[in-house]
C-alpha cells in the first residue's frame, strides 16, 4: 500500500481539499475553505498544515469563533448545502464559542464542519492552559459540549482514527436527511503527530447526493389521502429549496389548485406574486395563510420541520377533519403530527404524486376563497407599509406604555415606524438582492411583509433564531453570492450581541450592507412580556435610575453609525424617509461594507394575525394581568392538538 507521511492535521487538510459532491449529475467541490481563529490549540497543527499546503481551500481569519461559524452557516445555507466551510478554533474558550453556532447549524439542518482544538490526548502536560479539568472524568473537555448540538461527534485521539472519522464526517455532512454540525475534536498533540496515511484515503472522493424516491406504497397513500380532501393547503418548507424542488412544488400547486403558506426557511422558493402563494404561515404568519390553514382539511407539509412557529404551537389547524401528509427526506420530520408519511426527496416525491394524482382528475374545491384571502392580505400589507406617524398615531402594538413612542421620538429625532421602513426597503433595494435575518421582531415582520421578487433572495435562520447570526451570516451569503447586494436585517440588540465578522467583510472586500433597526430595546421580548401581563422589565436600553435603583432611567442613544465607521464601513444616520432612500441609493454605489443606522419607533412592528404562540406564563403572580393572561393561554391550549 502506498502511503504518505504527514501529520494528522496535514492529512485532514488534504482530505478536505479532495472532497466532491455530485447532485443531479453535476460534480462540484464540497469544501470551499476554512474559517480559522488560531490559538495554541490549533495554530501549530491545523495552522501549520494550512500554511504549508492549503490546496484550493481558502483560509479566512475569524474575529470571533461564533461569528465566523455563523458565516459558514450563512454560506452553506445560501449554497443549498452543496458547499461548506470548515471552522477551526483553539481549545477551551475558542471551542466553547463555537457551540452556539453548532446548535444553529444543526437546528437548521445546515452542514458545517467544526474542528475545535482539544487538550492533549496523551495527557502528559495536563492541565494545559484552558483545560477545565472535570474531577469526575478527566477525559471530558469543553468539546464534549458539542455532543448535544452535533449530528456527528468524534475525537481524533490517535492519527489513524482520522480516516474513519473524516469519512463519517462526510457521510453526515452530505446526507440531506441527517446533516447539521459535525464536530471532530482535534487534540493538540495528535494534530501535529505524523503517520503513514494510505494515498487512497487522500485521493479524490465524490459523494453522490441521491434523490431518494418515494415508494409505490407511499405515493398511493398520498394520492388516496389527497383525493379524499376538498380543501388542502401546502406548506413550503426549507426542504423545497434544498432539494431544488421549486418548480415541482409550483407545478403541483397549480395542477390541483392548492394554495400554499411559507415557512421562514421556505419563503421565497416561489416569488410572492404567485396567485396561490398565501405568504408566511403560523405564529408570525399573515391573515391569508392563517385563515385558509384554519379551515384546511389536509395539510401537505413539504420539507418542513413543523416548528411551533409554523403550526402556531399545534393550534392553527382547526378543521376537525384535518389530516397531515408529510413529504420529507427525514423520517423524523415525516412522523410529526401523526401524518401520512412520504419519506423521500421533495422533488422526486412531488413529481411522482403529481403524475398519479393527475390521472384521477383531482382538483381542490376552492372557488373564490384563495383570491379573497390574498386580496385581503395585500390590502393589509399596503396599510402596514404606509403607516406614518402623525396626529392620533396608534402603534401596531398598542396599549403597552404608548408614551414611550413620544419619548423615543424626541430623544432620537426620529418618528419612523418599522413597518414603513420595511415597506420602503422592499421597494427600493434591487430585486435580486438578498436579505438575511434571524432574530428579534424582524423575522416576524419579514415573514409577513417581505415580498421576495426573485428566487433565493430571502435568507432567514429561524431554526435557532440566534441573535448574532444576521451580520456574520451575511458575510457567508456574500461569499456564496458575490454578484448581488446582501442586506443584513438586524435589531440593535442583535448588533450589540455579535457583529465581529463585519470587520472580516472589510478585510475580505466582501461588501455587505447592515440595515440596523434601532428601537432602543429587545423589542419583541418587551412586547412578549407586556403582552402577557408583565411590566417592561430588563428589555429596554435604559440607564440605571439613581432614584429608583432600577433600569428605568433615560433611554440610551447609541451612535451605531459611529461604531461601524471606526471599523471602516461607510455609514449613514437615518431618521427620515428621505434619509433612508438616500442612504440605500448611496450604499448601492459603495464597494466597502455599509451600515445604515435607522432609528425606528418602538412598538411599530407588526402584530399577529389569527395566530397563537404557546409560552410558559406564571400561574400565580401579584399582577392580576399575568394570571389573566395565563388563563387565556390555557383556554387557547384546549384548541391545540395534543401531539
Ligand atoms: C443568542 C440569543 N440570545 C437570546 C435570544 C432571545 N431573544 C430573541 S429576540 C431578543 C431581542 C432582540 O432585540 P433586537 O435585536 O433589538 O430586535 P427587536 O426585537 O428589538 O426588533 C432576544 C433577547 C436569542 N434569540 N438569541
Ligand atoms: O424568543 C424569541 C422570540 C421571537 O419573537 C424572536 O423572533 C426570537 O428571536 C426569539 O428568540
Ligand atoms: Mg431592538
Amino acid at each position: 500500500m502506498k502511503t504518505m507521511r504527514m501529520t494528522t492535521a496535514q492529512a485532514l487538510v488534504k482530505f478536505l481539499d479532495n472532497q466532491y459532491i455530485e447532485f443531479d449529475g453535476v460534480e462540484q467541490k464540497f469544501v470551499r475553505g476554512v474559517f480559522a481563529l488560531f490559538g495554541h490549540g490549533n495554530v501549530l497543527g491545523i495552522g501549520q498544515a494550512l500554511e504549508e499546503d492549503p490546496g484550493e481551500l481558502i483560509v479566512h481569519q475569524g474575529k470571533n469563533e461564533q461569528g465566523m461559524a455563523h458565516a459558514a452557516i450563512g454560506f452553506a445555507k445560501q449554497m443549498h448545502r452543496r458547499q461548506i466551510y470548515s471552522c477551526t478554533s483553539s481549545i477551551g474558550p475558542g471551542a466553547a464559542n463555537m457551540v452556539t453556532a453548532a446548535g444553529t447549524a444543526t437546528a437548521n439542518r445546515i452542514p458545517v464542519l467544526f474542528l475545535p482544538g482539544d487538550t492533549y490526548a496523551m495527557r502528559q502536560p495536563d492541565p494545559v492552559l484552558q483545560q477545565v479539568e472535570q474531577y469526575y472524568n478527566i477525559g471530558i473537555t469543553t468539546n464534549d459540549a458539542f455532543k448535544a448540538v452535533s449530528r456527528y461527534w468524534d475525537r481524533i485521539s490517535r492519527p489513524e482514527q482520522l480516516m474513519s472519522a473524516a469519512i463519517n464526517a462526510m457521510r453526515v455532512l452530505t446526507n440531506p436527511a441527517d446533516t447539521g454540525a459535525v464536530t471532530l475534536a482535534m487534540p493538540q498533540d495528535v494534530e501535529a503527530e505524523a503517520y503513514d496515511f494510505p494515498v487512497e484515503f487522500l485521493a479524490k472522493r465524490v459523494h453522490r447526493i441521491e434523490r431518494m424516491p418515494a415508494t409505490k406504497e407511499m405515493i398511493s397513500d398520498a394520492v388516496k389521502l389527497i383525493m379524499s380532501k376538498k380543501k388542502p393547503i401546502l406548506i413550503c418548507g426549507g426542504g423545497v429549496k434544498y432539494s431544488e424542488a421549486q418548480e415541482a412544488f409550483r407545478t403541483f400547486a397549480e395542477a390541483f389548485n392548492i394554495p400554499f403558506g411559507e415557512t421562514q426557511a421556505g419563503k421565497g422558493a416561489i416569488t410572492w406574486d404567485h396567485e396561490l402563494n398565501l405568504g408566511g404561515i403560523g405564529a408570525t404568519g399573515n391573515i391569508a395563510a392563517n385563515t385558509i390553514a384554519k379551515e384546511a382539511d389536509l395539510v401537505i407539509g413539504v420539507g418542513t420541520r413543523y416548528t411551533d412557529f409554523t403550526t402556531s404551537s399545534k393550534w392553527l389547524f382547526q378543521n376537525p377533519d384535518v389530516d397531515f401528509l408529510n413529504i420529507n427526506i427525514a423520517s423524523f420530520d415525516a412522523y410529526k403530527l401523526d401524518g401520512v408519511r412520504v419519506v423521500a426527496d421533495a422533488k422526486a416525491a412531488l413529481e411522482a404524486i403529481c403524475e398519479e394524482l393527475k390521472e384521477t382528475g383531482y382538483k381542490s374545491a376552492y372557488t373564490t376563497e384563495i383570491k379573497e384571502a390574498r386580496d385581503k392580505w395585500l390590502r393589509e400589507l399596503d396599510r402596514l407599509a404606509n403607516i406614518k406617524y402623525g396626529e392620533g398615531f396608534q402603534p401596531e402594538i398598542a396599549g403597552q406604555r404608548d408614551e414611550v413612542i413620544e419619548e423615543f421620538g424626541e430623544k432620537f429625532g426620529s418618528y419612523m415606524p418599522q413597518t414603513r421602513v420595511l415597506g420602503i426597503l422592499n421597494e427600493i433595494i434591487d430585486d435580486n438582492a438578498i436579505v438575511v435575518g434571524s432574530s428579534g421582531s424582524l423575522p416576524g415582520d419579514m415573514q409577513r411583509m417581505w415580498r421576495p421578487k426573485a428566487p433565493d433572495t430571502y435568507h432567514m435562520e429561524y431554526g435557532y433564531s440566534c441573535m448574532g447570526y444576521e451580520i456574520n451570516a451575511a458575510l457567508g451569503v456574500k461569499m456564496a453570492r458575490p454578484d448581488v447586494e446582501v442586506y443584513s436585517m438586524v435589531g440593535d440588540g442583535s448588533y450589540l450581541m455579535l457583529h465581529s465578522e463585519l470587520i472580516t467583510s472589510i478585510q475580505e472586500r466582501k461588501k455587505i450592507n447592515v440595515v440596523l433597526f434601532d428601537n432602543a430595546s429587545f423589542g419583541c421580548i418587551n412586547n412578549l412580556q407586556m403582552g402577557h401581563g408583565m411590566g417592561s422589565f430588563g428589555t429596554e436600553f435604559r440607564m440605571r435610575n439613581e432614584q429608583t435603583g432600577k433600569l428605568d432611567g433615560e433611554l440610551m442613544c447609541i451612535d451605531f453609525a459611529k461604531c461601524a465607521e471606526g471599523y471602516g464601513c461607510k455609514t449613514y444616520r437615518v431618521r427620515s424617509e428621505e434619509e433612508l432612500r438616500n442612504a440605500i441609493e448611496d450604499a448601492k454605489k459603495q464597494t466597502v461594507s455599509t451600515l445604515i443606522d435607522i432609528k425606528v419607533l418602538p412598538k411599530t412592528m407588526t402584530h399577529d394575525y389569527e395566530s397563537w404562540w404557546r409560552v410558559g406564563n406564571a400561574e400565580v403572580a401579584r399582577k392580576q394581568d399575568i394570571v389573566k393572561a395565563t388563563e387565556e393561554l390555557k383556554e387557547e391550549l384546549k384548541k391545540a392538538r395534543k401531539y
